[in-house]
């Protein structure tokens, strides 16, 4: 193994020592300097984070604290999510999806055919989560405290059924936002049991983020791909990675440009994740017109149309807007 990742492993372990919350005298980027100034981009000046911690997200893009969400909320997530596979209710705005292994074949409402549900930010239960303090509390270390949910997912990856569909390819979630600025955007996503090699746990290549957004594209995978899973288009399998291993309630803040993934599920059980996409409230939107992003809203639009059988009026923009949610402060540009 590579030195930088030895090292790195060291310092995961070492924050693991740090007890989720533990707050360290506040700081200022002063102290974290360690005799060289150094400007610090990606944090902001909080109470919450210790220097360590605060210099792990600046050099590599995210941040695990364990033990972060309780085992009560996360099986009433469980549960939730359930109930929603059972068709016993039914969500506005909720979008189900198969794993396009399964897609063509029939319908049967159980987890079994779901690999994940996206926008549940009208299910109150669910969205909870997005607005759970201690989520937020280390959110705001991030993008500060005027905070938006933008996105929502369960993702519920399941077994590989045998062509390697279930992984998810190496990528930027950049690449889905139409809004900047790109260092006032986190990700928390938090594992809803076990989440090993085995069952395909985040992979991620620590400092991507101090890189810019790639041209994203469909992976040349001959199994197949799903929708919208794009990948970074000049992916180096060599390049040194982290696999996130997580229990039950860790939870991974990173940024949205660092690249990462998740491999395919090898066991026989739904590897569950729970996860919102936060910007802060003074974000404002962009044109993606001659960008990079233009294929993803191309096909954002195409779905939108034929599900809502409306026009060119509604656009990319739009589409997040109707979907953000405040959760703390103001929504100044969002
Ligand atoms: C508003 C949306 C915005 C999303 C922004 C992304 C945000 C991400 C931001 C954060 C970073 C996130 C990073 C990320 O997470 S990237 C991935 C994010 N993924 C998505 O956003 C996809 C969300 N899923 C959907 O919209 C629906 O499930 C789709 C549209 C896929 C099917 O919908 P629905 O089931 O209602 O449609 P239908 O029954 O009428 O079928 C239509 C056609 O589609 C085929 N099919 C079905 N399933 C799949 C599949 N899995 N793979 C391939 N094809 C599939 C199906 O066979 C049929 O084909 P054909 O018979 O016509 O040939
Ligand atoms: N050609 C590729 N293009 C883009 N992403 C890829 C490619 N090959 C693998 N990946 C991605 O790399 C990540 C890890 O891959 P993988 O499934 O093989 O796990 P792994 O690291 O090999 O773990 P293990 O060896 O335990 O299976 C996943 O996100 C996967 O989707
Ligand atoms: O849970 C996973 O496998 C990764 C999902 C992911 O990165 C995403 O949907 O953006
Ligand atoms: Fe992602
Ligand atoms: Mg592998």
């Amino acid at each position: 193994m590579s030195r930088p990742l030895e090292r790195l492993r060291v310092i995961i372990n070492h924050l693991d020592r740090h007890p989720a919350g533990i707050r360290a005298a506040p700081t200022s980027a002063q102290t974290v300097s360690y005799g060289h100034p150094q400007r610090l981009r990606y944090t902001l000046d909080n109470d919450l984070l210790t220097p360590e911690q605060r210099l792990f997200y600046e050099e590599n893009g995210f941040l695990l604290i364990r033990n972060l969400v309780s085992k009560q909320d996360i099986d009433r997530f469980r549960r939730e999510f359930e109930r929603i596979c059972r068709q016993e209710i039914k969500v506005p705005g909720l979008v189900v999806m198969r794993d396009v292994a399964i897609a063509k074949s029939e319908f049967v409402p159980d987890q079994r055919a779901v690999s994940k549900v996206q926008d549940f930010q009208e299910d109150p239960e669910l969205f909870r989560y997005c607005s759970l303090p201690k989520i937020l509390k280390y959110v705001e270390c991030f993008i500060g405290p005027n905070i938006m949910a933008m996105h929502t997912m369960l993702i519920n990856k399941p077994p590989d059924a045998g062509k390697k569909t279930s992984r998810h390819p190496m990528h930027q979630d950049l690449h889905y936002f139409p809004f900047r600025p790109v260092d006032r955007i986190v990700c928390a996503w938090t594992a809803m049991e076990t989440v090993n090699r085995q069952n395909g746990c985040l992979v991620v290549l620590p400092g991507s983020h101090k890189g810019t957004l790639q041209e994203h594209d469909y992976p040349e995978w001959e199994g197949g791909v799903n929708k919208m899973y794009h990948g970074v288009r000049d992916y180096d399998p060599e390049h040194p990675r982290v696999h996130l291993e997580m229990e039950k309630g860790d939870t991974v803040f990173f940024h949205p440009l660092l690249i990462h993934g998740s491999g395919m599920n090898q066991t026989q059980g739904f590897r569950k994740a729970i996860s919102c996409h936060y910007a802060s409230g003074d974000c404002y939107y962009i044109d993606v017109k001659g960008t990079t992003q233009e294929n993803i809203e191309k096909e954002v639009k195409e779905i939108i149309v034929r599900r809502h059988a409306v026009g060119d009026e509604l656009t990319f923009k739009d589409t997040w807007a109707i979907r953000g949610r405040l959760v703390q402060g103001e929504r100044i540009s969002m």
